[in-house]
């Protein structure tokens, strides 16, 4: 196994410190074909600039998108996981649909010490909705090692939209593990088991076109070629 690889149930201690191998994505990496494959899953992160989606201290400029990379066993199954990662400030300009096309799952985060940042969840649900109906999403309260009291709290956004809720900190990397595994295993069996309806509309497009593609053929061939005619 590649040195990112972990295994589901082993957490990694880059995972734990909210500081997976991270790749600049350059334009190769963007293929989102891929992820039409089995053992490929695309988690995006979303949330306000600052609540701890990258949690990297000693990164200077964010840059609009980042991938992290990460390889997972599922039921025995080698997965290789995307995570996309964002810069908050992004919603601004609203954010491109590249971000979510294809996306399996989806990490929703918010900083428990700025109110506006759980606030601003909807909006960003919203967004989530209009590009992918269906995926799960989980909401993340990260910065809990700030203040443990908000464990206490009960957050309706979570509880409105039946989303589970996770009390995390990045920085001391509680919960952080388990957060990952989860959303994982939440892409792998949307994958699986279920398909926006969109994504069954487009499919389903796609092998009409086929159909017609191959119909089209057999029809050229069979005026082309007197081969093909019926003894008379
Ligand atoms: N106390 C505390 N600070 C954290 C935690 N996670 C992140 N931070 C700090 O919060 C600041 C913002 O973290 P980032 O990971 O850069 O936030 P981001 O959501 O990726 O922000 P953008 O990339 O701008 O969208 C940094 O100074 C982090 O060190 C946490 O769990 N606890
Ligand atoms: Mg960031």
């Amino acid at each position: 196994m590649e040195s990112r690889a972990r295994e589901i149930g082993a957490p990694s201690p880059e995972l734990s410190q909210g500081s997976m191998a991270r790749d600049k994505a350059n334009p190769c990496e963007l293929d989102q074909e891929k992820y039409d494959a089995d053992d490929n899953v695309k988690i995006i992160c979303l949330g306000d600039s600052a609540v701890g989606k990258s949690n990297q201290p000693q990164q200077l400029s964010t840059y609009a998108l980042t991938l992290y990379k990460h390889t997972a066993t599922v039921d025995g199954k080698t997965v290789l996981v995307d995570f996309w990662d964002t810069a908050g400030q992004e919603r601004f300009q609203s954010m491109h649909a590249s971000y979510y096309h294809k996306a399996h799952a989806c990490i929703m985060v918010f900083d428990v010490q700025r109110k506006v940042t759980y606030k601003n969840l909807g909006t960003w649900y919203t967004e989530l909705r209009e590009f992918r109906p269906e995926i799960p999403c989980v909401v993340v309260a990260n910065k809990i090692d700030a203040d443990i009291k908000v464990t206490q709290k009960s957050f309706n956004f979570a509880r409105k939209f039946s989303l589970p809720l996770y009390f995390v900190s990045a920085a001391d990397g509680t919960n952080v593990v388990k957060l990952f595994n989860d959303a994982i295993r939440l892409a792998v069996s949307y994958k699986q088991n279920s398909q926006d309806f969109m994504d069954e509309v487009l499919q389903e497009l796609e092998n009409i076109d086929l159909e017609q593609k191959e119909e089209d053929q057999l029809d050229h061939e069979q005026r082309g070629s007197p081969k093909s005619l019926p003894p008379s």
